[in-house]
């Protein structure tokens, strides 16, 4: 079993005990009292029709760095994309693996008025229903954590919501999948998942084999505005990143340098 089965075999059982917990007509009742989806890939393209296009990652640790911010503050660090000029958040909140929590996704939304992405591994569009209750305006489908059928609902369940879909490839094959689905907005990752390194080498190759009309993202890996230009030389203007801001004092600062050089 590789970490991505493993983390996706533990998400199971968390879905099924929390299933039992919360009733969709409850979750719809949550919903309804939420406020609506704030349009996650209409402000990347605006992002990116201007510069680059970023969603910036609220990301406290993962299973191969371990711990990477010890002073975690979800709201100040939302305020910092934000005011650094990031389009969107990504807040995990995947708890086994990430440490990420729900509460970080409520409070980064509250903190700002970027459209939030919901950082986890979706394996049931129960999921997608919770994720809109928490105030989610996009999901994650990750194509190697699913089949056809399942990925096919699960986006169908979002597009319910009127949320927006960002369908993670990290191969060719993957790619041809995702071009069955119905979303545009498609993140290649550059992470391997087997090895966990990452090459930006991965987007170059697979953006010009993505469906027409894509609003492509390179995820992962990504430290510099040097990266973002060399993607930007294969078409790709929005990106994923995560880790490198993560890391920084000044958040705020250490976005803008990433934009604008
Ligand atoms: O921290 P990085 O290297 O900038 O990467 C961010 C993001 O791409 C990465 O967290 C990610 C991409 N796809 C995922 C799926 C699940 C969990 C995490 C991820």
């Amino acid at each position: 079993m590789n970490k991505l089965e493993e983390i996706c075999a533990t998400k199971r059982e968390e879905v099924a005990a929390r299933k039992q917990e919360r009733s969709l007509s409850d979750l719809e009742t949550a919903i309804r009292a939420q406020t609506p989806p704030r349009g996650f890939q209409a402000a990347l393209a605006r992002a990116q029709d201007d510069r680059f296009g970023l969603i910036a990652e609220i990301k406290k640790a993962s299973p191969s760095k371990g711990l990477i911010r010890a002073d975690f503050e979800p709201a100040a660090h939302a305020r910092a994309y934000a005011a650094g000029g990031a389009a969107c958040l990504s807040v995990l909140t995947d708890a086994p693996y990430f440490q990420g929590h729900e509460d970080y996704l409520i409070a980064a939304r509250e903190a700002c008025d970027l459209p939030v992405l919901r950082k986890d591994f979706m394996v049931d569009p129960w999921q997608v229903a919770e994720a809109r209750a928490l105030g989610a305006d996009a999901i994650l489908i990750i194509v190697a954590a699913l089949d056809d059928s399942v990925m096919a609902e699960i986006e169908a369940a979002a597009l319910d919501h009127s949320m927006d879909v960002l369908i993670e490839v990290h191969d060719a094959a993957e790619m041809d999948r995702a071009a069955r689905l119905s979303s545009r907005l498609i993140g290649v990752n550059n992470r391997d998942l087997k090895t966990f390194t990452t090459d930006l080498a991965t987007t170059e190759q697979l953006a010009p084999r993505a469906p027409a009309e894509s609003l492509l993202v390179g995820e992962s890996g990504i430290s510099s505005h040097a990266d973002c230009a060399r993607l930007a030389d294969s078409g790709v203007r929005s990106f994923l990143v995560g880790e490198s801001l993560m890391r920084q004092a000044d958040v705020a600062a250490a976005t803008r340098t990433l934009l604008h050089g």
